[in-house]
């Protein structure tokens, strides 16, 4: 496997405060992620070449974060067979639903995963990344595991302050 096996690619550095939990996780379970701005609109040639080109760099797994008319993580998964997960970037005129809308309505033959809008999104963006990967990388699902296991620990059985 490469030692940079995930792509994180975004439409633009607005993204990066949401993008940068996906790339955070993905640090937190030793997993190398290239982290590019790619935008179907104002780069077309370059997301032709980064979707085309994204097999033989040797990526596994590619997460694209849009905001807005977010074209970019379907135009990627029409150019290359590698899994893609979209992550719709909260807008501010419409609160991140049309990104959503613009992510998760691919016609049937094109691929995206979507996931859910902004932070949360990006980090599960992350996490399946890892899921997907650790199949391969017997490593790499026992540091997944322990990761769960510690976010499960600390969730207390009884809310802090609650009587009885
Ligand atoms: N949705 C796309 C694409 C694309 O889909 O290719 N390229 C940029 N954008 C989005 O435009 C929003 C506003 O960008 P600016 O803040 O740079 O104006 C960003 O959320 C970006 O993802």
């Amino acid at each position: 496997m490469s030692s940079r096996p995930v792509a994180i690619v975004m439409g633009s550095q607005t993204d990066w405060d949401t993008m940068r939990h996906a790339v955070d996780v993905l640090a937190e379970l030793e997993v190398g992620t290239d982290v590019r701005i790619v935008s179907a609109h104002r780069t077309p040639q370059r997301l032709y070449d980064f979707a085309h080109g994204a097999v033989d760099a040797g990526f596994s797994v590619i997460i694209a974060g849009a905001g807005g008319a977010a074209h970019l993580p379907g135009m990627i998964a029409s150019m290359t067979r590698l899994p893609v997960l979209g992550v719709p970037v909260q807008s501010a005129a419409l609160s991140g639903m049309d990104s959503l809308l613009s992510i998760v309505q691919m016609p049937a033959g094109i691929p995206v995963g979507t996931l859910a809008i902004g932070k949360a999104g990006a980090t599960n963006a992350g996490l399946m990344a890892a899921a997907i990967l650790a199949n391969q990388d017997a490593a790499l699902a026992a540091r997944l595991d322990g990761w769960r296991a510690i976010r499960t620990a600390a969730v207390t059985e009884r809310p802090e302050g609650a009587e009885g």
